[in-house]
């Protein structure tokens, strides 16, 4: 029995498929811990696959890996005097699961199963793994602990049980990705939970980019009486060691530290920068390359590019055609200036007017349309898909959730990139960020201070530029009003009498359904981008790309 207990909670950014690397990290966590003098090491959510490791888990031997490397570091722990709580994917005679063993002194004391699989939005891990019954809880050092894993904190009965059957402190692993206000509502989850079986609970959460998610970290634990004792960094990684001992009221913290939470405008900027590292790096790319048009949405990416990766590994290429204005020029020079970045001009006149000569006999007579347009779309992505293959930048495309709603990009053409970091925010959320980087430089970001997305930028009216005078409101009706009505659609699910009883008129939202129907098709080619809004384009929204559904609630 102890009195005490110092209990290390790593927050880490693993890879997921890459075992070796995230024992080599275990391994470093182990080590700190032991020279912390740690009573109990805390890794988050299958911590050695990575979260979440999708159909990697269908292949036994992608398995057998992942068991071994948790072996080799069970037997890491003999010596250290740390115990190691190791969440890790386990196969026993009842099948797959999402577990958690636990080891001391180079042996595993005890496995416990995941029992909550979560199975909506973005999760399907009732694809691979079985569930546990309810877990009892585990003697580390004398002391009873529960081990809930994520999901399993979000229903009462988990916690309820483990308290029922004595666990005196709960330590709670997790793979929590970000949205919008996800920090408070998991605060919120976790002091219901404290309140309910009135003892502590440490909440540990993985940090990083991993495909369309984004692990934000903002570990914590929140005490009896409803104290926040201890709060990790947001969107960065993090070692939060702490102190506990039992007395009268339980077991309580006498030394911890709360690092202040990403504000509401902070939160989504550094979502983006490092969703968009992580998928960079972790691809094996160091730089990167986009098209700068002088409009918002790319001056943006462009931002947050610099941000996440140092103005040294930015190259920005203005490609203009006859109807790129002097503005544009001007404002995409003034922007990469700004930003310090590379900035070329590759003019894409002489090649679309050459294939507009060339394809002149397949056209015929017919009077031009977008398909003329599409053509200037479709060359810069060309142009800027062999800047990528020759200097070996991953190129960006910048279609915010607004435009891919609608499908107001063009396929193959500015659509080309492979990652869109804009993929889930609102134009008008676009330029809200963009006057709020100008006034801020967010944490752990790499660019300068100051206004570094020309104030023009924002001021002007958006335009494709494709043809003379064009703007986005010559097709789409203004950008607060699309973007309302898509968040009723999307996010929401609202019917279409439902919107329109929220003031909009009937006929354009009737026609902005039609729009997000057709595409479908589109967005299902289109780049990931990581998910900011509890529903995003991509990962955890399934709509039919061949789609007869039409809502009959009005008409
Ligand atoms: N269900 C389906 N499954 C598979 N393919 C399907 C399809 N439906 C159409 N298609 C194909 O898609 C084609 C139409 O799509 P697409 O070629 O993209 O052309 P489209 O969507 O007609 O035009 C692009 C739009 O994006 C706008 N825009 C806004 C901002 C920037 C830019 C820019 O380019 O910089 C463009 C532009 O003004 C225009 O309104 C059809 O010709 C057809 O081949
Ligand atoms: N003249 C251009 N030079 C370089 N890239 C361009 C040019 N025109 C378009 N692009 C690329 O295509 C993307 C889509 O164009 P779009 O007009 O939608 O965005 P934007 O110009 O950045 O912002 P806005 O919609 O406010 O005009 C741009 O973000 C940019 O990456
Ligand atoms: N990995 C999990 O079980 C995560 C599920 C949980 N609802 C969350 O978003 O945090």
């Amino acid at each position: 029995m102890t009195d005490r207990l110092r209990i290390a909670l790593a927050q880490l950014n693993p890879k997921v498929g890459d075992i070796a690397g995230n024992l080599a990290l275990a391994r470093q966590a182990l080590s700190d811990a032991a020279a912390a003098k740690a009573d109990i090491l805390l890794l988050s959510e299958l911590f050695l696959t990575g979260y979440f490791p999708d159909d990697l888990l269908f292949k036994p031997k992608f398995v057998d890996d992942a068991m071994q490397a948790a072996r080799d570091l069970v037997a890491d722990t003999a010596g250290t005097g740390v115990a190691l709580i190791l969440p890790t994917v386990w196969r026993d005679q009842t099948g797959l699961h999402n577990s958690v063993v636990v080891a001391e002194n180079g042996e595993i004391i005890a496995t416990r199963l995941k029992r909550e699989l979560p199975n909506d939005d973005v999760f399907y891990e009732r694809r691979y793994f079985v569930p546990g019954v309810l877990q009892e809880p585990v003697t580390i050092k004398g002391v009873s602990v529960g081990i809930p894993i994520c999901e399993d904190i979000w229903h009462p009965w988990v916690c309820d049980h483990l308290v029922q059957r004595g666990a005196e402190i709960l330590l709670c692993p997790n793979g929590s990705p970000y949205w919008t206000n996800k920090q408070h509502v998991r605060k919120e989850l976790v002091r219901a939970r404290v309140a309910e079986d009135r003892v502590p609970l440490l909440y540990l959460n993985q940090v990083g980019g991993q495909d369309e998610l984004v692990f934000d970290g903002a570990s914590f634990a929140i005490e009896p009486g409803d104290k926040l004792v201890f709060q990790g960094k947001s969107f960065a990684t993090d070692f939060i060691v702490s102190d506990w001992v039992d007395g009268e009221d339980g077991w309580t913290c006498t030394n911890g530290h709360v690092t202040e939470l990403t504000t509401t405008d902070e939160a989504p900027w550094l979502a983006c920068v490092l969703g968009l590292r992580d998928y960079v790096h972790k691809n094996g790319f160091k730089q990167v390359v986009l098209g700068l048009s002088g409009g918002i949405d790319s001056a943006v990416v462009a931002a947050m590019a610099v941000d996440a990766f140092g103005a040294e590994n930015v190259h920005t290429i203005m490609l203009p055609y006859r109807y790129t204005s002097e503005d544009s020029l001007k404002d995409a020079k003034d922007c990469a200036t700004r930003l310090g970045v590379r900035y070329d001009i590759v003019s894409i006149g002489d090649p679309v007017d050459a294939a507009l000569e060339q394809l002149a006999p397949v056209f015929g007579n017919r009077p031009a349309d977008l398909a003329e347009e599409n053509i200037q779309s479709r060359m810069r992505g060309v142009v800027l898909m062999a800047v990528s293959n020759k200097l070996g930048s991953m190129l960006l495309t910048t279609g915010n959730k607004s435009e891919m709603g609608v499908g107001y990009a063009t396929i193959y053409g500015d659509m080309n990139g492979g990652y869109n970091p804009l993929k889930d925010m609102f134009k008008m959320e676009v330029y809200r960020l963009a006057a709020w980087r100008n006034a801020h430089v967010p944490g752990d970001c790499l660019g300068p201070a100051g206004e570094v997305i020309p104030q023009n930028i924002i001021a002007k009216a958006p335009s494709a530029e494709l043809r003379p005078n064009q703007t986005d409101q010559d097709s789409l009706p203004p950008y607060p009003v699309l973007d309302a009505i898509l968040t009723a659609m999307v996010e929401e699910e609202k019917s279409i009498a439902e919107i329109v009883a929220l003031g909009h008129d009937e006929a354009l939202v009737q026609r902005i359904e039609r729009l997000l129907n057709i595409a479908e098709y589109k967005r299902r080619q289109a780049a990931p981008g990581p998910k900011l809004t509890p529903k995003a384009f991509g990962l955890g929204r399934k709509y039919p790309i061949t789609n007869g559904y039409k809502d009959r609630t009005i008409g």
